[in-house]
């Protein structure tokens, strides 16, 4: 007998109780984690935008001042919704964590924070700025990773952290009503409590809002599942440039009278509107999950695990990723850094694959993962595998693939790029990176510390056909991306593929739309900008430009 057979046959294996520990809680995953600990810009001297496309302040917006504050302060209800460095209410560093981006890659010089609570001071704010040609940008939890929520130069950031309330419930037809501003996770801790569940999830999920999720489009770990928010997604309440409130807060899942504008604000980045609730179908909480986790040979085995695992669990079925050996060295690191995770796999990969099954049958849905496991086995499909005993390892298995771009972060500045091509073709991208990195002479070999480049990790959503590549470098620089850009986006153009797959443009892919869409296009979204924000005040420089 061949010795990987004797190794595929004892592999797939329950974990032994408590062999994993969650020794990085699985919150740290969240990237504001790091933000907190980060350094402003300012202390850095660093400068806001790595590369030369870093557009100008436009000369016609207003600079804000200390009459501006004034008057805001006047419609805002409480002293502690504004802060500014121009009148000392705050310091340059307090509102570095506005100003900076969790990775400390943006860096804006807004002077002024606006904190609304509720609706109608949104609109007021809005209102005033738009009279005024004062510049805007909206900000959720600021856990993006495309510099969409930071300012570019002066605007102002209209945070919506105090828009908190759940509005309602309702368990019939599981439609939740929520303010922008409350937190992913307790929103779906709201839901847990009543049997439902939030159709999304993501790594950043304590500190990530909503409304931002929505504003973004955010795809997340199960998007295979539930599907895109385009689709969950019922209604919005959106405050638009001028001030007006548009109520458009439906709970209905039918409804075909005119255009379906909601849609134009799901994934529009901020920049004709800003939503400040939302309406979205939760469905019922799987009763039963379970999740394994294996190390494969190939990526042709992945493809291959992830056909068979569509094939055998049907509609249990609520997740797949995929993550390479340099992503999983990543997060070995962090670990071991933090107190130590145990050895995970007997016969480590050059990839691995998690799967999560959730449904309302646990025998059921165990026997369907049972019969795969063996499947995967029997044809010596897998070098080795673990299956989540209980809800602490269930949470470790998972911590594998959600601290990836955390553990990537650990490791030193990263290039991160989101994109989506054809299944088959997704892991010749970082193939085609690495090949470019080393004829560029920054990549020696992954996992060097002491090179420019450190490390080209590949992960994502496999069941989205969604790729991300994470370059780990000693520092940002001009160079290292002249080398990645537009090099990036011209192979994923040549599969046609997009190139913000989840994270949308901000203002680091603002200037590259053209790679994933035609002219024609661009020109519609342009027409649909000056249509609702005819003085370009929302979120300037990014987006469409
Ligand atoms: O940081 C990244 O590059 C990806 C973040 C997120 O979309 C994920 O899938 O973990
Ligand atoms: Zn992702």
């Amino acid at each position: 007998m061949p010795a990987s057979r004797v190794l595929a046959r004892a592999a797939i294996r329950a974990l032994p109780r408590r062999a994993l520990t969650p020794s990085v809680a699985r919150a740290a995953a969240v990237p504001r984690a790091s933000a907190s600990a980060s350094v402003s810009a300012t202390q850095l001297g660093t400068s806001v935008r790595h590369g030369s496309t870093l557009p100008p302040r436009h000369s016609e917006f207003t600079k804000p001042t200390a009459e501006h504050i004034k008057d805001l302060r006047a419609i805002l209800s409480a002293p502690t919704s504004l802060l500014s460095t121009l009148d000392g209410t705050a310091t340059e560093d307090e509102l570095a964590s506005f100003n900076d981006d969790w990775m400390n890659k943006y860096h804006g010089k807004g002077p002024i924070v606006v904190k609304p609570r509720t609706t109608e001071e949104v609109s007021k704010v809005m209102k005033y700025c738009y009279e005024k040609g004062l510049a805007i940008v909206p900000q959720g939890g600021n856990t993006g990773l495309v510099g969409g929520s930071n300012p570019v130069h002066d605007e102002i950031i209209l945070n919506l952290t105090n828009l908190n309330q759940i509005r309602s419930f309702d368990p019939v037809s599981g439609v939740l009503v929520a303010d922008a501003g409350v937190i992913l996770e307790a929103a779906d801790h709201h839901l847990a409590e009543k049997g439902f569940i939030f159709p999304l999830d993501l790594g950043a999920k304590g500190s990530c809002h909503i409304g931002g999720n929505v504003a973004t489009n955010a795809g997340g770990l199960r998007l295979l599942r539930y599907g895109s928010l385009h689709g969950s997604v019922l209604g919005l309440e959106v405050v638009l440039p001028d001030g007006t409130i548009w109520e458009g807060l439906s709970k209905l899942r039918k409804d075909n009278t005119g255009f379906d504008i909601k849609q134009l604000f799901i994934g529009s980045e901020g920049t004709i509107g800003i939503i400040t609730a939302i309406s979205i179908l939760c469905p019922r909480r799987p009763s039963a999950m379970n999740v394994a986790v294996f190390s494969l040979p190939s990526y042709e085995a992945v493809q291959k695990v992830y056909a068979e695992a569509k094939g055998q669990l049907g509609e249990i079925l609520s997740a797949f990723e995929f993550f390479d050996r340099q992503s999983y060295a990543l997060v070995k690191k962090h670990q071991e850094e933090n107190g130590g995770e145990r050895k995970v796999f007997e016969t480590e990969g050059d990839f691995y694959c998690l799967i999560e099954t959730g449904g309302s049958n646990a025998e059921h849905d165990e026997a369907k993962l049972s019969a795969l496991l063996e499947h995967l086995m029997e044809n010596e499909m897998v070098l080795d595998g673990v299956l989540a005993q209980d809800s602490t390892q269930f949470q470790s298995l998972w911590q594998l693939r959600e601290l990836v771009p955390e553990s990537a972060g650990k490791a030193g500045s990263v290039y991160k790029y989101d994109v989506s091509v054809p299944v088959g073709k997704m892991y010749s991208l970082v193939e085609k990176m690495r090949t470019k990195l080393r004829e560029g002479g920054v990549l020696e070999e992954d996992g060097r510390p002491e090179g420019p480049i450190r490390a080209v990790a590949g992960y994502g959503h496999m069941g989205d056909g969604n790729l991300h590549i994470n370059i780990v470098a000693n520092k940002y620089t001009d160079d290292v991306e002249k080398i990645i850009e537009p090099y990036i986006y011209e192979i994923v153009a040549e599969n046609e593929g997009s190139i913000s797959a989840e994270h949308g443009l901000g203002v680091m892919k603002a200037p590259y739309i053209g790679y994933s869409k035609n002219e024609t296009s661009i020109e519609m979204m342009k027409k649909i900008k000056h249509l609702f924000d005819p003085k370009g005040l929302l979120n300037p420089y990014k987006y469409i430009v």
